[in-house]
């Protein structure tokens, strides 16, 4: 084998280029019988380094051994090409004895395995050595492919013997222990890479004088797509594989680094993973990983040229693409271009804010992408505007297609939604008039009328919202208003949009679903032709709706007695310990360093209205594209806020003894006892399910702990009022949305910690993915969510925890300021789980407010959704 691992050479680089399963040009190639230049191919490879070179023919519309023999006789007439050893790679015996025919020197099998038996094996091995080629023997058995590291030392090794006892030079044995995909994410994976570089140091030593080989391109499989990465995931992988014996491998020439080039702290996310190093290594190298994707010297070269075409194809190529680093020098060199800088606006800028409302309507572009594009449009539309006003024109941006007035309903403090869907319109042409948050039905119907409003879009994100948008409605009714009433928000549904707001209101109500849908329908209701139909469809839906309700009725509910009766099964043996630190607890600052790692990606890709699961989404064919382009941005801000300390995140805990009379929660919180009612569920349920209520994990006979929290992100205010100064829809929307994140983030850590310190009822080692998916024992309702729906049971919680916790406060609906907040109870017995409380009677809504101490009325208020 010397003539191919020769003294000096550590490690032989083994060219795939040439292999019809690996690569789709060489494919074309030999099935189009160009040889030609299926052959450069091959030189190429030699040229770029390859030491040798893996020629695979098995393709199904191919004559595998004619495409064979052809293919080596051509190379073997090319002296720089034939100079390497060919290694002759096919799943066919027939095949590989074609090509062994063809060559003139050493020669490489690949492959030979015990899949068979041994009895096969040996046959095969002989006739290679008949041949005096050497042979790859994959590490695969009777019982299948070696995964492990003693699964692949046993084989090799068994196979090893078989050989040389057969009289087979171990010198011309390479072993190939399989190289698998690390950072999966599934856990069974972890070691893929360590056990190949553990199992090679053995192999090594037992099988004397053998090669060790494998293909790389596996182990990187995950961040397919991400170049940077690969390339520095196989170098790192090499670094140690290569002084542990490997010293043959399929390598991509051009996916390579230089180890000490590496990025350090890419390399040691890398090297974390390739070790399994750390329990949290593949989330962290999967996070940090999008700060390199897209980073390639070449493709920034291709972007760079667009700045070399004419200036109206150079703006539409920045709207389209969202990018404003030129946008002022673009906008300024047009506005001198054209005769009034009106034109500007009517021309390429329109132009190119049409392209992005085409792809965005046919699903072609998303809403991250849009909303740059909006940034992009309204900095080249504020350059203009002084020249506009100076000429004394009226600007062409504001002789919109119709005038929305949009707001977040009073008590509520959500906008992500509302806004998202304000710069969605102004693309399309809308002039929106954002009333902001908390805004009261006055204040609504007055900018409404004082601006003659098309339309008033109401926005609102917790439940409570639901009936203030039936005041709005009303008082629109009141005031004998005609104008459209759009609903949208997360906790809106159609159907409560058909029940309970469409009868308070005469004029058109529309329930809309998601910004995708705003513009088709705010533009039909602004057209002559189309207003009609649209309206008297979405009348005519809504009736159906409420018509199908009063068909089906209700499910059936079991009296509270008989729900009591079936309550969940206190198992006393689940409870939680007395906590460790009992009483309260005050975080003034927690390090926001700690919050990114367990961050939960999937409802921020959620909020900009992509669908898909973080991190599959990012490798998503339809919106894998644009969520890869917003995370990369996700990531420069979050590392920005991380390290200018843009906010401060703020939390309180209490932990408290308490016990359980009834459904109420009687807790000791400071020197009083506060009762804590919870809700159950009535729902007939099948025989062997309990109708739940939180209290059923509260030890039902003597004394019990249960706890509370609140956090939130504090110091938002002076980034968000520089983003509006800077006309920066995106980083706002990004920033608040980051926010939510950090959060919910903060939460989750928070609640790691209470188990594991102040409490102290577990010992966890959980992986990142494990705590976003709340693998732990003990949960941490929240009031407003199925379990407990009463959003108004969050000052009773707050005033336990002191009074503003974690500095976070209450509008007059309950939600909570910081907008990026969370807050909750904690239970700790193991079987405590999240249900929804769903419909309840009125049995219990009268009982309820007793034990609450309000009128039935208002507990009716904050029950509503619980009551239909
Ligand atoms: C809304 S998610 C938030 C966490 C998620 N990883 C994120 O980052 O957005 C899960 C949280 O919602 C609350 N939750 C979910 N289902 C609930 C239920 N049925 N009843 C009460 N609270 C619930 C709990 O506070 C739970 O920890």
């Amino acid at each position: 084998m010397n003539d191919f691992a020769g003294a000096g050479a550590r490690f032989v680089n083994i060219g795939e280029r040439t292999n019809v399963t690996g690569s789709a040009k060489f494919k074309k190639l030999i099935l189009s019988d160009d040889y030609d230049a299926a052959v450069t191919v091959a030189r190429d490879q030699v040229e770029a380094g390859a030491q040798i070179i893996d020629v695979n023919m098995d393709e199904a519309l191919l004559d595998g051994e004619k495409a064979m023999a052809t293919f080596l006789k051509r190379i073997a007439a090319e002296p720089d090409i034939a100079r390497v050893p060919v290694m002759i790679d096919s799943s066919k015996w027939s095949v590989i004895e074609a090509g062994l025919q063809c060559v003139s020197g050493k020669p490489i099998v690949n492959s030979i395995s015990l899949k068979e038996g041994e009895g096969l094996f040996l046959k095969a091995a002989r006739k290679v050595r008949d041949y005096g080629a050497a042979v790859v023997v994959m590490a695969f058995d009777e019982t299948g492919q070696a995964d492990t590291k003693e699964r692949k030392v046993e084989i090799c090794e068994r196979a090893y013997k078989l050989l040389v006892a057969d009289g087979f030079p171990p010198e011309d044995i390479i072993f190939d222990p399989n190289v698998f995909a690390v950072a999966t994410g599934i856990d069974e994976h972890r070691r893929y890479a360590l056990d190949f570089i553990e199992a090679t140091r053995e192999i090594r030593e037992r099988c004397p004088h053998v090669h060790i080989s494998g293909g790389l391109s596996n182990l990187s499989f995950s961040f397919r797509g991400n170049e940077p990465v690969r390339r520095a995931m196989h170098s790192v992988f090499l670094y140690h594989a290569i002084p542990a014996g490997m010293d043959m491998g399929i390598v991509n020439a051009g996916q390579l680094d230089v180890y000490d080039q590496i990025d350090p702290e890419l390399r040691e996310a890398c090297e974390d993973v390739i070790l399994d190093r750390r329990d949290d290594a593949t989330e962290r190298l999967i996070v940090l990983a999008e700060r390199f994707r897209g980073t390639d010297a070449a493709e920034e070269k291709k972007a760079a040229e667009w700045r070399g075409w004419p200036v109206d194809q150079r703006l539409a190529h920045a709207l389209v693409k969202g990018i404003d680093a030129h946008i002022v020098e673009d906008t300024e060199e047009a506005r001198q271009a054209f005769a009034r800088p009106i034109e500007v606006i009517e021309g390429p800028l329109m132009d190119g804010m049409n392209v992005v409302g085409d792809l965005f309507g046919s699903g072609k572009m998303f809403l991250p992408q849009v909303v740059k594009s909006a940034r992009v449009m309204k900095r080249a539309v504020a350059h203009l505007l002084p020249f506009i006003e100076a000429e004394k024109e009226k600007s062409g941006s504001t002789q919109g297609k119709g005038r929305v007035v949009m707001a977040t309903v009073k008590g509520d403090v959500h906008d992500i939604g509302k806004n998202i869907v304000g710069v969605v319109l102004q693309c399309n042409g809308f002039e929106v008039i954002d009333l902001g948050v908390m805004v009261s039905w006055q204040d609504i119907l007055k900018a409404a009328n004082d601006n003659s409003a098309d339309m008033i879009g109401l926005s609102g994100l917790i439940t409570p919202s639901l009936d203030e948008m039936v005041t709005v409605a009303g008082e629109m009714e009141r005031a004998a208003m005609t104008m459209p009433l759009l609903i949208g928000g997360a906790t809106t549904s159609k159907v409560h949009t058909a029940l309970r707001i469409d009868p308070a209101y005469q004029g058109p109500v529309i329930h809309v679903l998601d910004a995708s849908r705003a513009v088709g329908v705010a533009s039909s209701l602004v057209s002559d032709t189309q207003r009609v139909p649209l309206v008297e469809a979405t009348a005519d839906d809504y009736d159906k709706i409420r018509k199908a309700r009063e068909r089906s009725g209700h499910s059936e509910l079991a009296t509270l007695a008989d729900a009591r009766a079936n309550a969940f099964p206190y198992d006393p043996s689940g409870k939680a310990p007395a906590p460790q630190f009992p009483g309260l607890h005050h975080f003034g600052e927690w390090p926001l360093k700690d919050l990114k790692a367990s961050i939960d990606w999937t409802p921020f890709f959620r909020a900009w209205e992509l669908a898909g699961t973080y991190p599959a989404i990012l490798d998503d064919p339809v919106v894998g594209e644009s969520a890869r382009s917003l995370f990369k941005d996700a990531q420069a801000m979050l590392d920005q806020i991380i390290a200018e300390r843009w906010v401060t995140p703020k939390g309180t805990v209490g932990l408290w003894r308490c016990r359980r009379e009834g459904d109420d929660v009687l807790i000791l919180a400071g020197n009083d006892w506060t009762r804590v009612p919870f809700l159950r569920q009535q729902v007939k349920k099948r025989e062997g399910r309990p109708n739940m209520c939180l209290a059923d994990f509260i030890d039902p006979d003597g004394e019990d702990w249960i706890g509370g929290f609140a956090v939130g992100i504090h110091g938002m205010e002076p980034h968000l009022e520089r983003f509006k100064q800077t006309v920066d829809d995106y980083d706002d929307i990004l920033f608040k949305a980051l926010g939510d994140r950090l959060a919910e983030s903060f939460a989750e850590v928070l609640h790691a910690h209470v188990r594991n310190k102040l409490w102290d009822y577990a010992d966890e080692h959980l992986s990142n993915a494990e705590l976003i998916r709340e693998h732990y024992q003990g949960i941490r309702p929240a009031p407003g969510y199925p379990a407990c729906p009463d959003h108004s049971l969050k000052p009773i919680l707050f005033e336990m925890l002191g009074g503003a916790p974690g500095e976070v406060s209450l509008t007059e609906n309950f939600a909570m300021l910081p907008t990026s907040a969370v807050s909750g109870f904690y239970f700790g017995h193991r079987e405590s789980q999240y249900f929804g409380v769903a419909r309840i009677g009125q049995d219990q809504l009268q009982e309820y407010a007793g034990r609450r101490d309000i009128e039935v009325d208002v507990a009716t208020r904050w029950l509503r959704p619980n009551l239909d």
